[in-house]
């Protein structure tokens, strides 16, 4: 005889992460067995409330017929409901406008640079102001590429600038952090970061609407991700830094997020670590994968 279907549901908490759980019965008894429950666990919320963030920095690609096929693929991924999950595209400057009228409402906008100074006799520049004027609602600032590239060259103090200039106007700004090769084979790598975030925290105050990017330069388009204990231990460091240096109010309602070769594979491994909140994805982010990053949180301890 069949059995009424019965649920029953209880929460634990693994990490920072809430897990409800719901057990149901199944259909037909096992022989011999009273207790017969299938059981499903789903992640919910994060102990802190840190929404889950992915940010897909398309870099310098595309053109209107890709951009119009690649808004097409976002808007076809389905937020989970209640999972607050955010997400964010940063296309080239040209297309911000074009992007913002194709992408559904609930995916956010980013630049991938903005000037560090006001309207004016800048030739060549993307000003703040015109980002807002657009509906642009971030703007992913310090990449390592705006670093490390001879011919751009930014610094600590020009980084901290633009943030504070986007901040103070109401931008979001998507902060990236992260330490070269080298640097980590000498074993400075969390030196590096905390010298790049103190250079921010001299002139911004208020973090509310910063995400920080942890995004080992070693690992960016190369392949080569950092395993998640890798990438847990800085982002544990860079959360203690915000309690030492800020306070622990931000450093628990910051969002610390991993970039450099997140894929669809390996999403659901470091999304499972504790102080994971998202990802700042390059080569994925123009493919169809970019759903399976964007869901990974949901899939990071899910037991069926
Ligand atoms: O630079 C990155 C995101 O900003 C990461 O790039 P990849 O995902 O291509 O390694």
């Amino acid at each position: 005889m069949q059995q009424s279907p019965m649920f029953v549901t209880n929460t634990t908490l693994l990490g920072n992460k809430h897990f409800l759980h719901i057990f149901h019965r199944k259909p037909f008894p096992v022989r011999g067995t009273k207790r017969c429950f299938n059981s499903t666990s789903v992640f919910f919320m994060s102990a802190s409330n840190r929404h889950f963030f992915v940010g897909g920095n398309w870099k310098c690609n595309g053109s209107k017929k890709s951009i119009r096929e690649l808004a097409d693929l976002v808007n076809g991924i389905q937020l989970e409901p209640n999972s607050g999950t955010q997400v964010v595209c940063a296309p080239p400057f040209p297309y911000l406008d074009f992007v913002r009228s194709l992408l559904k409402k609930e995916v956010g906008v980013a630049a991938q640079n903005c000037w560090i100074h006001g309207n004016g006799a800048y030739t060549g520049e993307v000003s703040v102001d015109m980002l807002l004027d657009l509906g642009v609602e971030w703007v992913i600032l310090g990449h390592s590429e705006r670093r490390h590239i001879p011919e751009l060259h930014e610094s600590d103090e020009t980084i901290a600038q633009k943030t504070k200039r986007a901040l103070d106007s109401g931008l979001g700004v998507i902060l990236c952090i992260g330490e070269l090769l080298q640097e980590r084979e000498e074993g400075k790598t969390l030196d590096v970061c905390k010298r790049q975030l103190g250079a921010v925290a001299k002139v911004v105050k208020d973090w509310e609407k910063v995400v920080v990017a942890y995004e080992p330069v070693w690992a960016i388009g190369t392949g080569k991700v950092a395993t998640p204990e890798q990438a847990q231990e800085v982002h544990a460091v860079v959360r203690k830094w915000f309690s030492e240096t800020v306070s622990p109010q931000v450093a628990d309602k910051i969002r610390i997020i991993y970039g450099g070769s997140v894929n669809g594979q390996n999403c659901n491994l470091l999304a499972g670590q504790k102080d994971i909140d998202g990802f700042l994805v390059g080569g994925a982010s123009l493919k169809p994968e970019f759903a399976n990053i964007v869901s990974s949180h949901s899939h990071s301890q899910t037991r069926v």
